[in-house]
Protein backbone atom coordinates (compact mmCIF):
# COMPACT_ATOMS: atom_id res chain seq x y z
CA UNK A 1 0.00 0.00 0.00
CA UNK A 2 0.94 3.69 -0.16
CA UNK A 3 1.72 4.92 3.49
CA UNK A 4 0.07 3.06 6.61
CA UNK A 5 -3.24 1.88 7.60
CA UNK A 6 -3.28 4.97 10.03
CA UNK A 7 -1.60 7.35 7.64
CA UNK A 8 -2.57 6.10 4.21
CA UNK A 9 -1.00 8.18 1.00
CA UNK A 10 -3.71 7.48 -1.36
CA UNK A 11 -7.50 7.16 -1.63
CA UNK A 12 -7.13 3.20 -2.84
CA UNK A 13 -5.02 2.64 -0.14
CA UNK A 14 -7.41 4.02 2.84
CA UNK A 15 -10.15 2.20 1.27
CA UNK A 16 -8.75 -1.30 0.77
CA UNK A 17 -7.28 -0.58 4.70
CA UNK A 18 -10.08 0.57 6.17
CA UNK A 19 -12.48 -1.91 4.85
CA UNK A 20 -9.62 -4.55 6.61
CA UNK A 21 -9.59 -2.80 9.95
CA UNK A 22 -13.50 -2.18 10.53
CA UNK A 23 -13.55 -5.82 9.89
CA UNK A 24 -11.22 -6.51 12.52
CA UNK A 25 -8.75 -8.57 10.59
CA UNK A 26 -5.17 -7.65 11.68
CA UNK A 27 -2.55 -7.66 8.75
CA UNK A 28 0.69 -6.70 8.05
CA UNK A 29 1.56 -3.95 5.64
CA UNK A 30 4.17 -2.70 3.30
CA UNK A 31 4.28 0.90 2.54
CA UNK A 32 6.15 1.03 -1.15
CA UNK A 33 6.64 4.37 -1.09
CA UNK A 34 9.46 3.94 1.59
CA UNK A 35 10.43 0.99 -0.02
CA UNK A 36 10.73 2.05 -4.15
CA UNK A 37 12.44 -1.23 -4.88
CA UNK A 38 9.24 -3.26 -4.00
CA UNK A 39 7.25 -0.61 -5.49
CA UNK A 40 9.44 -1.10 -8.74
CA UNK A 41 9.53 -4.95 -8.93
CA UNK A 42 6.28 -6.52 -7.00
CA UNK A 43 4.13 -5.25 -9.88
CA UNK A 44 6.43 -7.82 -11.91
CA UNK A 45 6.32 -10.56 -9.64
CA UNK A 46 2.62 -9.97 -8.82
CA UNK A 47 2.24 -9.52 -12.56
CA UNK A 48 -0.61 -6.68 -10.94
CA UNK A 49 0.22 -3.41 -12.08
CA UNK A 50 -0.94 -0.75 -9.28
CA UNK A 51 -1.19 -0.79 -5.10
CA UNK A 52 -2.62 -1.27 -3.10
CA UNK A 53 -2.48 -5.20 -3.13
CA UNK A 54 -3.66 -7.40 -1.07
CA UNK A 55 -1.84 -10.72 -0.24
CA UNK A 56 -3.62 -13.19 1.98
CA UNK A 57 -0.94 -16.48 2.52
CA UNK A 58 1.05 -16.13 -0.66
CA UNK A 59 -1.67 -15.51 -3.00
CA UNK A 60 -2.29 -12.10 -4.21
CA UNK A 61 -6.31 -11.27 -3.90
CA UNK A 62 -6.84 -8.11 -5.74
CA UNK A 63 -6.36 -4.52 -5.61
CA UNK A 64 -8.61 -2.01 -4.63
CA UNK A 65 -12.01 -2.74 -6.50
CA UNK A 66 -11.53 -6.24 -6.67
CA UNK A 67 -11.20 -6.32 -2.60
CA UNK A 68 -14.06 -3.78 -2.09
CA UNK A 69 -16.39 -5.74 -4.45
CA UNK A 70 -14.91 -9.04 -2.40
CA UNK A 71 -16.60 -7.32 0.50
CA UNK A 72 -19.98 -6.17 -1.23
CA UNK A 73 -20.39 -9.82 -2.58
CA UNK A 74 -19.78 -11.25 0.60
CA UNK A 75 -17.11 -13.18 -0.26
CA UNK A 76 -14.04 -11.66 1.72
CA UNK A 77 -15.09 -12.34 5.75
CA UNK A 78 -15.09 -16.34 4.51
CA UNK A 79 -11.94 -15.71 2.43
CA UNK A 80 -9.86 -14.39 5.16
CA UNK A 81 -11.68 -16.42 8.07
CA UNK A 82 -10.55 -19.89 5.73
CA UNK A 83 -7.40 -18.37 5.08
CA UNK A 84 -6.44 -17.94 8.65
CA UNK A 85 -8.31 -21.43 9.62
CA UNK A 86 -5.64 -22.50 7.54
CA UNK A 87 -2.84 -20.33 8.75
CA UNK A 88 -3.19 -21.47 12.35
CA UNK A 89 -3.52 -25.40 12.79
CA UNK A 90 -5.90 -26.50 15.27
CA UNK A 91 -3.90 -26.95 19.20
N1 LIG B 1 -8.11 0.35 -9.70
C1 LIG B 1 -6.97 0.14 -8.83
C2 LIG B 1 -6.59 1.44 -8.17
C3 LIG B 1 -5.14 1.46 -7.71
C4 LIG B 1 -4.29 2.35 -8.57
O1 LIG B 1 -4.72 2.80 -9.65
N2 LIG B 1 -3.06 2.58 -8.10
C5 LIG B 1 -2.14 3.41 -8.83
C6 LIG B 1 -2.19 4.84 -8.30
S1 LIG B 1 -2.08 4.92 -6.54
C7 LIG B 1 -0.73 2.84 -8.69
O2 LIG B 1 -0.43 2.05 -7.80
N3 LIG B 1 0.16 3.21 -9.63
C8 LIG B 1 1.51 2.67 -9.66
C9 LIG B 1 2.42 3.32 -8.65
O3 LIG B 1 2.06 4.37 -8.10
O4 LIG B 1 3.49 2.75 -8.39
C10 LIG B 1 -7.30 -0.91 -7.76
O5 LIG B 1 -8.37 -1.50 -7.83
O6 LIG B 1 -6.48 -1.17 -6.86
S1 LIG C 1 -1.31 8.23 -5.16
FE1 LIG C 1 -2.47 9.24 -6.65
S2 LIG C 1 -4.06 7.88 -7.07
FE2 LIG C 1 -2.90 6.89 -5.55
Amino acid sequence: MKGSPENPKCGFSAQISQILCNLGFKFAYVDVIENPDIRLQLPDFANWPTFPQLWINGNLIGGCDIVTQMHKNGELVPLISNALKSAIPDE
